[in-house]
């Protein structure tokens, strides 16, 4: 079934990463998949531009379908595989519309963690302003205040993002939790938030999807070290 997969990807890419959380878990691990240098500007072959418009990654078929948004991908792969591996969507309908609210607040914590951790790449030297990036570390603080509530708040020590068992939330976010520690995130500011990270990064589903360059050099960048 997964021999008729294809996903183009590039390691690190919090996009990325979810599906192939998302293809572990579903037991689907016969994918057929390439991996894109990003700093090489891989992403931009003939083959993806074919498939994506917007030249991006994930790009990700199976058969002639084309799914290359990372949650639409995600959430088609549990629709399809729904009775294969971890059920990762709740029938419950108060559970799931939970679990759709922790996804789909993730971009949240995506764009203030980059809007931090990578100004100096996004903004063209002669757009800095301390004060630009003073803001967007206030915003990020408070952002993160907010998820490592909902942690203290669902369960207490042991839960994860939308309750007590893993779902589609982990899934998409766990991907951008994991940032906080690579990029050297004061524990202080999310203290519930490095814990849920400790629980989850020896998840078999994880840890066979780790980010290539982090396995290489496990220490990374420092960029949010002063949050
Ligand atoms: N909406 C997309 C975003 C994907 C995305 O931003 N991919 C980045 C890598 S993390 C990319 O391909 N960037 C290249 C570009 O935009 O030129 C998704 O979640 O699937």
């Amino acid at each position: 079934m997964a021999q008729n997969m294809m996903l183009y990807w590039c390691s690190g890419s919090p996009p990325c990463w979810r599906v192939m959380i998302a293809l572990e878990e579903k037991l689907l691990q016969g994918y057929k998949h390439k991996h894109l240098s990003f700093d090489k500007k891989e992403h931009q072959c003939a083959e993806v531009k074919a498939l994506n418009p917007r030249v991006q990654v994930p790009t990700f078929k199976h058969g002639d379908l084309i799914v290359n948004e990372s949650f639409a991908a995600c959430l088609y792969l549990e629709s399809v595989f729904k009775s294969q591996g971890t059920r990762l969507i709740p029938d419950d309908p108060a559970e799931q519309a939970l679990v759709y609210q922790r996804m789909f607040e993730t971009n949240n914590l995506q764009q203030k963690m980059y809007d931090v951790a990578f100004y100096g790449y996004y903004v063209p030297e002669e757009e800095r302003h301390e004060s630009a990036l003073k803001r967007n570390k206030e915003n990020l603080v408070t952002e993160l205040k907010l998820w490592d509530g909902y942690l203290e708040k669902v369960m207490g020590k042991g839960s994860y993002l939308a309750g007590k068992n893993f779902t589609m939330a982990d899934v998409v976010c766990f991907p951008v939790i994991a940032y906080f520690p690579r990029l050297h995130c004061p524990k202080e500011k999310c203290p519930r938030l490095m814990e849920y990270y400790e629980m989850l990064k020896d998840r078999p589903s994880i840890k066979a999807s780790w980010p290539l360059e982090w396995l290489e050099d496990p220490v990374g960048q420092d960029t949010l070290k002063d949050l």
